[in-house]
This record gives C-alpha cells, sequence and structure tokens, in this order.
C-alpha cells in the first residue's frame, strides 16, 4: 500500500522549484536551490490535509477558481500559537502547485485523495448540526455559516444543519429521530449544548443496545457516533479541556479530518435511577453554591459566575457530609503525579487496552453489584465523614480560561477514572488560597485541608437529621412549600422501560426537595447557615442531595485529539516519523 501511493516529482510554486514527495504517511515539498543548503522542507502529514483541488483555488473570503489545468491546490492544517490558552490554534493552510503536464497534475491530486482515504478512516461525509442560536452571544449561527460551513464544504462533507428552537430539542431529536447515514453530531453552543448531545447520544445508544441507565452497575455501550463541539457558549469548558483552546475553525479542522479523542462519562444516580451525565463537574458545596446564587444573575452573561463566587465566599459555608469513594488502582496514575494528559497521551492509550480487552467479543456487559465496579488490583469502598468546603468529582482536568490547568491539572481525558477532590473546613483565608492557585500552576492540592483521590465510584450522603434541620430551615423562613410545586423529574418511556431524567431548566422548576436542599434560592443572606448546599452536574443542580456516581471509561468520542503542546508539536513537525504522541512531565 505505501510503496503504491508513492509520488515524486518536480512542482513548482509560484517562480520556485520544488521536490515534491508523498509517501504512505506524508505529503513532503523542499526547494530546489542551492541556497536552500539545509534542504528545509515543508512536511504535512496526510492526515491533516483537508482537502486537494484541481485550479488555484482560494475559500477566503469566498470560494474561486482559476482553472489552470496543469494546477492543485492542497489545503492543509497549520499550528500557530495560541497566545496564552494552552493548547495550539488551527489555521488553514493553503499551497497552489503548478506541474510541469495536465497528465502529471491528474496523478498528484488522484494520489493525494487516494491517501486521504487510506489514512484518515474516520472522516466524516456526512453531520448533523445543532446551532443554538441563543448560546454565548448569539453568534451561534453567523460562527458556523462563516467559519465552518466552508471548511466543510471545501472536505466535502455534507451536513444536515438544525437551529433549535427550544431547549432540549438536540437531545430529543438524538434519542428519538433517525440518525441513519451520519458520521457524527456537532453542536455549535457551549457545555449545556454539548450535554444535550451527551444526553441524547448515550441515551440513543443503550436504548438500541437494551440496556438500563438507571442501574449503576451495568456497563454501558460506547457511543458509535463522535461528537464535535464548535465553541459558541459563554462556557465552553468541555472544549477548552479537549482541544486547548476556544476557537471555531481549530474546531472545525479538528472535525475535518476525523480526530477522534475518548472521553470518560460519569453517570449520576439516585435511588436506583439516573438523574444525569457529567464529564466535567459533579461538585457539593462551593461551587453548588456559585451555580445556584449565579441562577438568579444570568443577566450578568459570563460575569455573574465570578460575581456569584465572591458572594458566596464571602458567605463562608461548609456542609456536613458522608463520602464513600472506590479508589482506582493507585498504580496506574496518580492525581499528584505531576503528569499532564496531553494529545497521544500514555495513560490512557493504556486504558483503552484495560477497558476494553476483547473488543471483538462483547462478553458479559452486566456486573451484579456495585463491588464490581473494581477489580482485584483496586481497593475497597474508603468512607470519609466531616465538614467540606467543597466535594468535587471530574472526570478530566476541567481546564478553561479562568482555570487553564484546571480543577485537577493531572487528571486524565480517557483513562475511566474520575479525580475527587475533598476540601475540609478550614479559615476563609484558607479556602481562598484553594481558589487562587487554581489561577495558577501552583498546586492547589498541597494544602493540609485538602485530598484528592483517583476514583471510579463515589457516594454521597447527609449524616442524619441534616436533611430534616435543612426542611426546617425552608419551611420556617418561606411558610412552607406548596403540593403543585412538585414534578420535577421528568418520566421519559424509552423501548417500554420507564426512565426518569431530571429535566434540564432546573432553575425554574423544582421539587420541595430541591427547594429543601437550596436555601440559597430563597436569598443568600439567611440569618442561619444551611445545612445542605446543592450539586452542581456540569452547570446543572440536581435535585437530589443523596448521589451514587460511577466513572464509565471512554463512553463517548469527541472530533478533538487532546491538548497539543506547542513543544511536542515542534518536535513532531521536526521528526514526525519518529514521533511518540505521549503525556509529558508537567513543569
Ligand atoms: C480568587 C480567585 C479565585 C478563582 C477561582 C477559580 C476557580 C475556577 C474553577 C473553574 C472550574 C470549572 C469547572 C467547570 C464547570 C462546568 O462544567 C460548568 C458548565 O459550564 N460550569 C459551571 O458550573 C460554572 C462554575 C463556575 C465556578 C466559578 C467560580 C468562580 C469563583 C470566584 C471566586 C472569587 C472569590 C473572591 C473572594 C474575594
Ligand atoms: N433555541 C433554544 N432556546 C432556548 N434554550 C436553548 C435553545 N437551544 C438550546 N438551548 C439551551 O440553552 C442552554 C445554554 O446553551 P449553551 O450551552 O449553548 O450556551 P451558554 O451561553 O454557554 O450557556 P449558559 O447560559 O448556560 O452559560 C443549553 O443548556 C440548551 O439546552
Ligand atoms: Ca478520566
Amino acid at each position: 500500500m505505501e510503496t503504491d501511493l508513492r509520488l515524486e516529482s518536480s512542482l513548482w510554486v509560484g517562480s520556485k522549484r520544488y521536490r515534491a514527495v508523498l509517501t504512505g504517511w506524508h505529503f513532503n515539498w523542499t526547494e530546489v536551490d542551492k541556497k536552500n543548503r539545509d534542504k528545509k522542507t515543508i512536511s504535512v502529514p496526510v492526515a491533516e490535509v483537508v482537502g486537494v483541488e484541481e485550479g488555484r483555488v482560494e475559500i477566503l473570503p469566498q470560494k474561486s477558481v482559476e482553472d489552470k489545468d496543469k494546477d492543485f491546490t492542497v489545503f492543509y492544517v497549520k499550528r500557530s500559537s495560541s497566545g496564552g490558552s494552552s493548547g495550539l490554534l488551527w489555521r488553514l493552510g493553503r499551497t497552489q502547485f503548478s506541474c510541469p503536464s495536465r497528465v502529471l497534475r491528474d496523478q498528484w491530486t488522484k494520489h493525494l485523495r487516494t491517501a486521504l482515504k487510506t489514512h484518515s478512516p474516520l472522516r466524516p461525509h456526512r453531520l448533523l448540526v445543532f446551532i443554538n442560536p441563543f448560546g454565548g452571544k448569539k453568534k451561534g449561527r453567523k460562527i458556523y455559516h462563516s467559519l465552518v460551513a466552508p471548511l466543510f464544504e471545501l472536505a466535502g462533507i455534507s451536513s444536515h444543519v438544525i437551529v433549535t428552537e427550544r431547549a432540549n430539542q438536540a437531545r430529543d431529536h438524538l434519542l428519538k429521530k433517525d440518525l441513519t447515514g451520519f458520521d457524527g453530531v456537532v453542536c455549535v453552543g457551549g457545555d449545556g449544548m454539548f450535554s444535550e448531545m451527551l444526553h441524547g447520544l448515550i441515551g440513543r445508544t443503550q436504548q438500541e443496545a437494551g440496556l438500563c441507565e438507571n442501574d449503576p452497575a451495568v456497563t454501558l455501550q460506547p457511543c458509535p457516533l463522535h461528537i464535535g463541539i464548535i465553541p459558541a457558549g459563554s462556557t465552553d469548558c468541555v472544549c477548552y479541556a479537549t482541544v486547548g483552546v476556544i476557537d471555531p475553525v481549530t474546531s472545525a479542522l479538528h472535525i475535518v479530518i476525523g480526530d477522534s479523542q475518548p472521553l470518560d462519562v460519569c453517570s449520576v444516580h439516585h435511588a436506583s435511577t439516573l438523574v444525569r451525565y457529567s464529564v466535567s463537574l459533579v461538585g457539593y458545596g462551593f461551587y453548588g453554591d456559585v451555580l445556584a446564587e449565579s441562577e438568579k444573575h444570568r443577566w450578568m452573561g459570563p460575569l455573574r459566575y465570578d460575581y456569584s463566587g465572591t458572594m458566596v465566599y464571602l458567605s463562608n459555608r461548609s456542609y456536613a457530609g458522608i463520602v464513600q469513594y472506590l479508589p482506582a488502582d493507585p498504580l496506574l496514575s496518580s492525581p499528584r503525579d505531576k503528569t499532564r494528559c496531553l494529545s497521544g497521551c500514555s495513560v490512557c492509550s493504556r486504558s483503552t487496552e484495560r477497558l476494553f480487552p476483547h473488543a471483538a467479543d462483547s462478553g458479559s456487559l452486566y456486573s451484579s453489584n456495585l463491588s464490581q465496579f473494581s477489580s482485584d488490583s483496586e481497593g475497597e469502598w474508603v468512607s470519609v465523614e466531616g465538614r467540606f468546603r467543597c466535594v468535587s468529582l471530574t472526570c478530566m482536568s476541567s481546564s478553561c480560561p479562568r482555570s487553564p490547568l484546571g480543577l485537577s491539572p493531572s487528571a486524565h481525558l480517557a483513562d475511566g477514572t474520575g479525580d475527587l477532590i475533598l476540601v475540609w473546613d478550614t479559615h476563609p483565608l484558607g479556602f481562598l488560597k484553594f481558589l487562587y492557585r487554581h489561577t495558577s500552576t501552583q498546586d492547589q492540592f498541597d494544602l493540609p485541608f485538602v485530598e484528592v483521590h483517583r476514583v471510579k465510584a463515589v457516594r454521597f450522603s447527609v449524616p442524619s437529621g441534616k436533611e430534616e434541620e435543612a426542611y426546617e430551615e425552608i419551611v420556617g423562613q418561606s411558610g412552607g412549600i406548596e403540593e403543585e410545586e412538585r414534578g420535577y423529574v421528568e418520566t421519559v418511556s424509552r423501548s417500554g422501560s420507564q426512565q426518569h431524567l431530571a429535566e434540564r431548566d432546573t432553575g425554574r422548576q423544582m421539587t420541595n426537595e430541591q427547594k429543601t436542599a437550596n436555601p440559597f434560592l430563597c436569598g443568600l443572606c439567611c440569618s442561619k447557615s444551611p445545612s445542605v448546599s446543592v450539586w452542581n452536574c456540569d452547570g446543572e443542580i440536581l435535585p437530589f442531595t443523596e448521589i451514587l456516581c460511577r466513572i464509565h471509561g471512554q463512553l463517548v468520542r469527541l472530533y478533538a485529539r487532546g491538548i497539543e503542546d506547542g513543544t511536542a508539536a515542534q518536535h513532531c513537525s521536526e521528526e514526525r516519523d519518529k514521533c511518540e504522541r505521549r503525556c509529558i512531565l508537567h513543569k
């Protein structure tokens, strides 16, 4: 195959002559000039070629073709530094080549297109795109049509575009409508839109596999369709943590070339019922309170989090809780090992083999009880009880512009584990120090009141008496809660089985239980500190306090490749054949 695809000839770019070579994996061109003594070569991996067109072609600001019959144009991924973000920006590179004859031109275009098909098997041909017209600065439509659609067209991708008219439309579409022929789904929006893709695709996949999502012990079926995220929200944490930059063109190029990044997902259950899925944060205490408070100030836009964060910090709260966790195998990795999960991470690659040892035979999908979450090398459930400033569980680093290394800088995107961060009650300055360290490279876990554990599952409950106490507080303040306010949990009938999914618009519809759990919504400045907080699940308030979380390794796949480290990318371009994508030591 390799030798079949090899092509070598002289080509011209402008007035300069080049020696161009296409091997199976790379397309290189080197200027044939005595002055080019160190033989500087431009080398593009075939997997990063976006498209090949006959003639001299431009696509921006609009497509134009000058049909010179000895010319062809190659479009490819070009990297540039992102100035501050952790990853690299991708741009569309373009080179117009001239051949000595039309026959040779046709040979080049044919060989390049065959190489693309052979070496990029996951490139999408047909995509289902959902645009949230109200996400972020309400620029979703413009971003898609001006920056993304031209790239899809260039790459020969046909897309079916749906501009949403209501919340959960995209999720419902993925759950119920015909998805035949699509290779992937794309959301143009923020974390909330991504969450709709997540719930729609996971739900649909389990429904088709006949699996019950409510049972935390069931091994869920990984989703066959890839998810692409075009960031256009006010919070784009999932995009930032999986690509390293928030940039629609970079994300569109990852989609076009069919990059594939598996992602761990956490299922959150209450009383044998699935409540939600999460990829970035399941947080109680501080992060729950910030979210609850911020719902009242939506008009402030993204600033509402800083305002609410300050208000909640000043209210100086801590909460009693019992946290039980199932540790992951400590021999595989540690949340304090100072590594970072980067593109091609070896910890995640090894996890793929561990998580799917017999990918071919789909043996036993069920395990009968929670103890079977763990293998022999992993420990037993550990239980701790006390007062916490916050309890956070994250499946990945959860890096974002506000915190460039994230909640857990050494967490992995696809290792089948999550990091549980316990911040015990402490004095206000200590807690401020903890928060502040998220904004720099200082280790937020190197504090005496902070613990971090790599886990596979977590249970949370409040010591007996606390929930009743909280209920008394609310009833005392509000004069009681009306019965008709019940009905927060939506019942969805799927393939004959009744499943409960918590409705998304939590700030607007709440049960008694949630009101009980959320005294914040009754005013921040209560005379007495509340006994219970709420859970923040990827930006949604959960209607329950007692939950069980389980991490499902590599349940979904994104059109991404993890964060590319600047120095590693340089190394790759110089020594591509030897380049091993890996986790490198952080700092
Ligand atoms: C002194 C500076 C401290 C800065 C502390 C920065 C910590 C930043 C940690 C960011 C963690 C993001 C986790 C991702 C969650 C997403 O799945 C979710 C959906 O988009 N976003 C949120 O829930 C939105 C949650 C947003 C939480 C923001 C918290 C901001 C706290 C500001 C505290 C200021 C204290 C000042 C005291 C004088
Ligand atoms: N047409 C629509 N009308 C109203 N809400 C919608 C619509 N389409 C999607 N949504 C909902 O809007 C929510 C927020 O959208 P998204 O995440 O794209 O933007 P965002 O600006 O980052 O969000 P947030 O306001 O939560 O920060 C999503 O949870 C989604 O369910
Ligand atoms: Ca993980």
